[in-house]
This record gives C-alpha cells, sequence and structure tokens, in this order.
C-alpha cells in the first residue's frame, strides 16, 4: 500500500498537475488523444469551492503550473490567488472576457489563446446568420412546417444581400473573414475598431452611431472589454433605423439587450440574428416570438474540424510551456 501511494506521489510529480476550468466535453475529446500527458483536475460540478475541491482530490495547489479555461467559468484573481504556482493560462475560447489579464500580466502568468483557429467558422455563422434574417430562410421554415403546410403558400419577401452596406463592428481576425465574405456577395464594407487599418480601404468609422447611420447591417464581432460593454445602445439602434439588422457574434453584452428587445418589439430595427446574448442561457423569450429574430446557442465556434483542430492546439501550447520554449499562440499585450 505504501509502495502504491509512493507510486502515485511520483507519477504525479512526473505528470503536469493543469487545472481544467469549463466544461468537461472538450476535456474528455482532448484527454482521449493526450490522456498521458496531463493529468486534468476539473472542478466543474462539484459544490464545493476550489480550495476544498484541491483538498479534497489530493491535489497541492502549488503542484498547478498551469490552467485550461473554455470560457464557462471566470479566471478571476481570486481563482489565481488559489494557485500560487500558475505560470500559464491556456483559453480555448476566441474571447477572453472570461480571464482576468490584468492579474495575469502583474503576476507574470503567460495567456494563449486560440490565434485565427475559430475565424473562418465564426465568420461563417455571422455571414449566414446575415443572410438568414434578410431571406427569412428560418422563418420560411418554421411557415412551411408548422403553419401553412398544404398552401397555398403567401411568404412575404425577403431582401436581397448584394448591394447592402454592411457596417463591421470590430475588424480583427473575424471581421476581416465577415469582410471577405460579404464582399464576394456585393456587398459595400464598412468598419469600427479600435484603430484604422492601413492595409484595408474599407471607410473607418471612430463612431459607431455614424456607422449604424450608414450602414444596413452591422455584424458585431469585437472583443468584449470595459470600453465595449454595451457598445450597441439605443442610439446605435436609432441610428442603424426600422430596416436595418444586427448580427452579433461576438459576446452578448456588447448589445444592451433590454434596449435591442425594445427596439426589435416596436419596430425601430428591422432583424437580428443572434449567436449570443447577455445572460447565457437566458434568452429573452420575446425574441422567442419574433420571426425576424434568427437565434443560435453560441455555437459559432463549434464544427467537428475547429473541435481536433483546437484540442491539437491545446496540446502545442502545453507542451511548448513546459519545454520552456515560447508559446504557439501567445495572447498580445499581456
Ligand atoms: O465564443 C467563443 C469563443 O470566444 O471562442
Amino acid at each position: 500500500m505504501a509502495d502504491s501511494n509512493h507510486q502515485i506521489q511520483q507519477t504525479q510529480k512526473l505528470i503536469p498537475q493543469i487545472l481544467a476550468i469549463g466544461h468537461p466535453s472538450f476535456f474528455k475529446f482532448f484527454s482521449s488523444q493526450y490522456i498521458k500527458n496531463y493529468n486534468f483536475i476539473n472542478p466543474w460540478g462539484s459544490p464545493l469551492p476550489l480550495d476544498q475541491f484541491l483538498t479534497t482530490h489530493n491535489t497541492e495547489p502549488s503542484a498547478i503550473r498551469a490552467i485550461v479555461c473554455t470560457g464557462i467559468h471566470p479566471v478571476t484573481t481570486d481563482v489565481l490567488r488559489l494557485l500560487p504556482s500558475v505560470e500559464l493560462v491556456v483559453s480555448t475560447t476566441a474571447g477572453l472576457d472570461h480571464i482576468d489579464l490584468i492579474e495575469c500580466r502583474r503576476r507574470s502568468i503567460q495567456v494563449s489563446g486560440v490565434g485565427g483557429l475559430y475565424s473562418e467558422d465564426v465568420a461563417d455563422m455571422g455571414v449566414g446568420l446575415l443572410i438568414d434574417v434578410m431571406r427569412k430562410i428560418s422563418a420560411g421554415d418554421r411557415y412551411v412546417t408548422e403553419r401553412v403546410k398544404s398552401g397555398p403558400w403567401h411568404f412575404s419577401f425577403g431582401s436581397k444581400l448584394g448591394g447592402k452596406r454592411v457596417g463591421i463592428v470590430g475588424l480583427g481576425r473575424i471581421g476581416l473573414e465577415v469582410a471577405k465574405r460579404l464582399e464576394a456577395f456585393g456587398c459595400i464594407i464598412l468598419y469600427h475598431s479600435k484603430k484604422e487599418k492601413q492595409f484595408v480601404s474599407y471607410p473607418f468609422y471612430s463612431n459607431v452611431v455614424e456607422l449604424a447611420a450608414k450602414s444596413n447591417a452591422l455584424v458585431i464581432c469585437c472583443a468584449l472589454t470595459e470600453q465595449t460593454l454595451h457598445l450597441i445602445n439605443k442610439e446605435v439602434m436609432l441610428a442603424l433605423g426600422k430596416e436595418g439588422i444586427l448580427v452579433n457574434i461576438g459576446r452578448g453584452a456588447l448589445i444592451d439587450e433590454n434596449e435591442m428587445v425594445r427596439c426589435l418589439m416596436e419596430g425601430e430595427i428591422g432583424g437580428a440574428g443572434l449567436d449570443v446574448f447577455e445572460n447565457e442561457p437566458h434568452v429573452p423569450k420575446e425574441l422567442v416570438a419574433l420571426d425576424n429574430v434568427v437565434l443560435s446557442p453560441h455555437a459559432s465556434v463549434f464544427t467537428s474540424e475547429s473541435e481536433m483542430a483546437l484540442s491539437d492546439l491545446v496540446a502545442e501550447n502545453l507542451e511548448a510551456f513546459f519545454s520552456n520554449k515560447p508559446l504557439i499562440t501567445p495572447v498580445r499585450d499581456n
């Protein structure tokens, strides 16, 4: 018995202990490929506070040098404080609003993100939602399957995508992919970003209200920060106007959701395609009833291909860190 305890302790020393913060499905998939390399300690679903959880699982907090997080639970200063030896936070998400980056910087904790891993998938979803709202694909599906099964069909017209002016809010990796796709559909691209990008010729608007006033649709794909919280407020929505469409593939709180619901109910904007919500998984019930709104369960990053690539990328970042090499996809400015 003593021997086997000793063996377990030795193994724990050799296999890095990693705190897994997030839904177990990713860790299950990841472990199916990299089970031998890492020992994941996942407090998901435990009612215990993290410190008690670690004690109960015989884990010495100072043995944990890395965290992998999937964005469902925040990596706060309090979490980091419990782990005095953490030197790396690996995020499986494009958005990093769940990580206290300031505390990481203060403690010189490295952070890795996903680079451009999801950009195409998220952009596809953004364009898909826009087309769906404009051409009423989901509304048409409900019309055919739930309402008028036997005809005759009298379904209201949608609107043409080609020629529309689309304002992209956040011209980062995802925004650029959205722009590329919509240009191919014949749309005119305008944008708002933290800074003007010299490498594109699209018109830049430092003011989102002005961008909205010049756009038929806004596609929101910027990061959620203190500065961008409720960036899309009543003024922006009124400027977008009664025919205007909002697509959100960023984070729910980028839009003032109560105001958006009111604008949709009162016809102040024309429609919305939403992959994200302010208090997920809560979705305002008013949205469910509207035919000019298309809802998606925060799914833009999820494809079988991206899951596979993500798993490899997380492993590569962990491997780089544990071999004292530079991270593959470090978060800049951290
Ligand atoms: O929303 C998903 C992500 O940020 O990766």
